[in-house]
């Protein structure tokens, strides 16, 4: 540890928790390392990993995350709104549309503010990407949808979208009866995916609504994954489980998105939530 304190803010999207460090004024050596540490629930301040939010040049700020493991993530759903949620009760950023700058692009939020503060936040997520050697998955086809695979030790019929990052999608009953501890990291690292994957595990409730539990790449099991949300709502209107440009509600463990899937663009919808401040030794 350098013996300097850093501030943080502990924020959650749907129970996806992150520690956040304002990097505007400060840069911090070693991210990989340092949410390893402080992502531990004894040891440490406890998280799914760490989120930076630094100048940007092209956008309002950008936004690095790190899973608990240490790896970057490309993108991230839930962050991705607290990090907009940061900016403008802060008034760091108060315009009507913040541009927020990732590893998978510039994204577009817009804050719902209740007495001041950003309550909730929607995020255009870009384009769904499906084509097998974008997300990555070493499959052959156009797309992988319900595609019968020998994945993760058994046979699965998976569904392949990269929303910035790699899912895979496995539709059934009920996830709660799952064994994600085990089939989580079987699927993480099968070498199907080059670059491991984030898998949902999703279960259709009725029309345009799914339940979902998520093993992530890199964090283990969240109470929620907004990029997974998202990746899931398009592989249930790519299986005709849901309509294209509905809102269709994804109930997570951790609280409930809304995503809406056309042609050109997913939108996602839901909680912002700061928990508490704090400095911690670095
Ligand atoms: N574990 C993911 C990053 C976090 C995604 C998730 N927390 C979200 O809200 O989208 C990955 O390595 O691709």
């Amino acid at each position: 540890m350098s013996g300097n304190k850093l501030c943080f803010t502990k924020m959650h999207g749907c129970g996806n928790d992150y520690i956040y460090f304002n990097c505007v004024g400060d840069s911090i050596e070693n991210p990989e390392k340092l949410a390893v540490r402080l992502s531990d629930r004894h040891k440490g301040i406890g998280g799914d990993g760490i989120v930076l939010i630094c100048p940007s040049e092209l956008a309002d700020a950008k936004m690095r995350m790190f899973n608990i493991d240490g790896s970057e993530g490309k993108m991230c759903g839930n962050a991705i709104r607290c990090v907009a949620k940061y900016l403008w009760d802060r008034e760091m950023v108060r315009k009507e549309e913040i541009h927020i700058e990732t590893l998978s692009g510039i994204k577009t939020c817009w804050v719902h503010a209740v007495e001041g503060l950003a309550d909730t936040v929607t995020v255009d997520m870009g384009s769904a990407v499906l084509a097998p050697a974008k997300i990555p998955v070493n499959l052959a086809g156009d797309v992988i949808v319900r595609r019968n695979t020998e994945v993760a030790g058994g046979i699965y019929d998976i569904t392949c979208v990269s929303m910035g990052n790699p899912h895979c999608i496995v539709f059934g009953e009920d996830p709660d009866g799952l064994d994600l501890e085990s089939l989580g990291p079987a699927f993480e690292h099968d070498p199907l995916f080059p670059e491991r994957v984030n898998t949902e595990f999703v279960q259709v409730l009725g029309p345009n609504t799914l339940k979902m539990r998520v093993w992530e790449r890199g964090s283990g099991e969240t109470m929620a994954c907004g990029t997974g949300a998202c990746a899931s709502a398009v592989a249930a209107v790519l299986c005709g489980s849901c309509k294209m440009g509905a809102d269709i509600v994804v109930r997570l463990r951790g609280g409930d998105l809304v995503v809406n899937y056309t042609e050109d663009r997913v939108l996602m919808a839901g909680e912002a939530r700061e928990i508490f401040e704090g400095s911690v030794e670095v």
